[in-house]
Order: structure tokens, then sequence, then C-alpha cells
């Protein structure tokens, strides 16, 4: 098969599935080939993701009549390789094999060839960004202006780096150091080839998911609770922190990648695969860790597959777990205890309206805003509360969205 072809066609199956099955990417099948090339059709899918009413709209002038689903991502694929730079006629050969190899769509390579010869995917370069879909952007322009989700959206454009948490005295691959600590690695390739991975000193975590665990401030000896925690980056925040940490999560599978990713930094922790809504726990915690399950919307530009599956729909029944779930964390805290708050969520009912209706729910609870190094005066709110937006450090590549308040009862 001509070179690239076969990831492009997988990245073309991943599209059809996610844009015609409203399937996520994280619950499909990864496709049968070499590790670069999969990495390769994965890269490709969301690039295409990032871009797909931009390319719409330029391939829609060449187009007379709307092609199936498999042609248009075939021809949106290519369009979005040429206006990122790969060259114009391998790009449109393969499009016009992979449109060929399938009968029900091989009469229309002509047609994909003459479409792909007439664009300008320069146009693509300079289009105006893909817009969130209406039932994230309404209450976004809502809760924080037009200009500050236009600046949300230039983010999740592009494709995110990579950040790393390291533990102390740990050294990290090269790369910036981020004033909250971290390290971000801008074009990495393959995380397990990095020096230093099977010596388990770092572990890959956005910035901002770095700090709920140090929002915690757990010391050594501490009884922690880490409530909702697979697949375990905070975890081992903790356990690196000396704390002796309880990690619990519904998810059987994620609970296995935690132990895998305990087992590679050498780190530990008592696990339990239990809901945390039916779960008993026989003694009281000194601090707790509640990430809890939400839309997931601070984290578009890692999944920007998202929007086009989700609708919105499953967020009040979120807003209504969280709820349960920082109740039944309160019931495990010692007396004088800490609980963190967060969720991963540009939502307010995910975040702000949440620590709200807490404090009304709990009267003995207060807030208390401890000292973040990196973190800048105004991420924080009146309430106390720490909201952490993608546009927040843009010009070193941002952040993911969230949310996070530590409480303290009693
Ligand atoms: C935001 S993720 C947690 C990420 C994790 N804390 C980390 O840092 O790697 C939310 C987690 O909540 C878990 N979850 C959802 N409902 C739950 C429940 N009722 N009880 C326990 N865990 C739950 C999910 O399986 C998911 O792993």
């Amino acid at each position: 098969m001509a070179e690239g072809v076969a990831a492009r066609g997988a990245a073309v199956d991943l599209l059809n599935a996610v844009l015609g099955e409203g399937r996520m990417l994280a619950e499909l099948p990864e496709p049968e080939l070499p590790p670069g090339e999969r990495a390769r059709a994965r890269r490709l899918t969301e690039s295409v993701l990032r871009r797909v009413e931009p390319a719409d709209r330029l391939l829609d002038r060449h187009l007379r009549k709307a092609p199936p689903l498999g042609v248009r991502n075939i021809l949106r694929l290519a369009v979005v390789e040429m206006a990122l730079g790969a060259p114009a006629h391998g790009v449109v050969n393969a499009a016009v094999t992979l449109t060929r190899k399938n009968r029900k769509s091989q009469h229309l390579s002509g047609l994909v060839n003459a479409v792909l010869r007439a664009v300008d995917p320069q146009a693509l370069v300079t289009a105006p960004m893909q817009k969130l879909p209406r039932w994230l952007r309404q209450p976004l322009v809502h809760a924080y202006g037009r200009e500050a989700v236009a600046a949300m959206e230039a983010v999740f454009a592009a494709a995110p780096p990579v950040d790393l948490t390291l533990r102390d005295g740990a050294l990290p691959p090269q790369g910036e150091a981020l004033p909250t600590g971290s390290i971000r690695l801008h074009d990495p390739g393959q995380i397990s080839a990095l020096p230093g991975y099977q010596d388990g000193g770092w572990w890959v975590q956005d910035m901002a998911a770095a700090l709920p665990a140090r929002m915690l401030e757990a010391r050594p000896g501490e009884s922690v609770l880490d409530l909702c925690a697979a697949p375990g980056g905070k975890t081992m925040q903790l356990a690196a922190a000396g704390a002796e940490v309880t990690a619990l999560d519904i998810s059987a599978a994620r609970m296995k990648r935690l132990a895998e990713n305990l087992a590679r930094t050498g780190l530990s922790a008592k696990l339990i695969t239990a809901d945390a809504l039916a779960w008993q726990s026989d003694t009281l915690f000194d601090a707790i860790l509640l990430d809890a399950p939400c839309s997931a919307s601070g984290t578009l530009r890692r999944h920007p597959d998202l929007p086009f599956v989700k609708d919105g729909s499953e967020v009040a029944g979120l807003a209504e777990l969280q709820a349960r779930l920082i109740d039944r964390a309160l019931t495990w805290l010692k007396p004088g205890g800490r609980l963190v708050f967060a969720t991963c969520s540009l939502l307010p009912e995910e975040g702000e309206a949440q620590l709200a209706a807490a404090l009304d729910r709990h009267p003995g609870l207060r807030v208390e805003r401890p000292t973040l190094a990196g973190v800048a005066p105004e991420w924080w709110q009146e309430t106390g509360g720490l909201r952490l937006r993608p546009d927040y450090l843009a010009e070193r590549g941002g952040m993911d969205g969230f949310f996070m308040a530590r409480l303290r009862n009693g």
C-alpha cells in the first residue's frame, strides 16, 4: 500500500465512528497498525476534529451536493493535512486511493481529485476557529464573556503540549519549567521512549490537573482518601508526598491502569474498586481529594471528539452526582479534616455552584485558600475557589480547564 495510506484510512474510519456514530475515541478499538502508524492515525483524526467546521466551509465552496460521510471525511482529512503543510501530491493521491478502495465510493474518486486540486488549503490556515457547540458555548459566554470564550477556542484548536509532574529530586526530560512546577514538553513523541520513563520519576499530568493534590497539602503519614482516583495521577502525587493513600474508583479497567502507574513509579496505595455511593468506610481520614466525574469540558483540547459526541444532556445528572459525592465524602472526614473538591469542567454548575451549594448544605464547612506556587492571584475567586481556564498562560500553550476548592470541616 502507498506510504501513509493505512494510517490515513484508519483516521477516516475513526472520523466515521465519531462523526457518524457518535462514539468517543477512547471507546473505539485501536487501529491494527504498527505503533508509529497508529499514533499517526490518532494525530490525524484529532487534527481534523479540531477543524471540522472550517474545513467544511472551505470544501462546500467546491461541492454541488453533499457527498456521503466517508467521502466527506476523506476530503476533510486531506484538506487539513495540506493546511498543516503536508505535500499536496501525496495527500491527494492517498485521498483518491482511499476513495477507490471502497466499492460504494469508488465512483466519486474523480470528484475527490477535482475538489482537492481546486481548494486553497491556505484558506484553512487563516479561517476563523471552530466554535464550541452551542450547549457549551452559551453557558461559557455567560460565565466568562465572548472574548474569553474565543481565546479558549483558539487554545482548543491547537494540539496540546504534554506536561509532566515530577517526584522530588527526579530528573525530567528536557522541557519548559512552568511556574507551578510542572515540566512542559511541546513535541515529545512517544512518551514511554523518553529518558526516565521506566525509572518512574515523573508522569504525564496537565499542569492544571496537578493542582488539586497540591491544594490538599498532604503530609507524610496522613491518611488520605483519593475518591474517584483512576487512572491515578493524583494518587501518585499524594503517595509521593508520603501520605497513606486509599485510592477508590468505580471502574475496574481504570483501576488496573492506576495499579500499573503505581508499579511503574514504585509508589503505593491501598486500592479499592467500588461505587463511592455504596462503599462504607470503617475509618475516618485526615484529608480527602474528590476529583469528581464531570462533563470534562475543560479538557476539550485533549478530547476534540467530545463536542461531536456529547450534547450537554448528561450535565444535570453529573452535577447531582457531584453533590452526592461531596456529601458522602464529608461523612468520612475527621473533625477538622480537609476536603478538596475538583472537576475538569468549565461549567459553573460543576464548579462554583457546587461549592456554594455545599456550603449551604453544610454550615460547619469553611473554604480555605492555601498558598500555591505559580498560581496567579486573579485565578482565585472571592469565594476561595480556584478557577483555571484553558486561555490562561495561552502564550505558553494554555492549560486544562479546572475548578477546585479546599474545604475544612469545623
Ligand atoms: C475525573 S476522573 C478521575 C481522574 C483521577 N482522579 C486522576 O487524577 O487520574 C473521574 C473518575 O470518577 C470515577 N467515578 C465515577 N462515578 C464514580 C462513583 N460513583 N464512585 C467511584 N468512582 C466513580 C470514574 O471511573 C473516573 O475514573
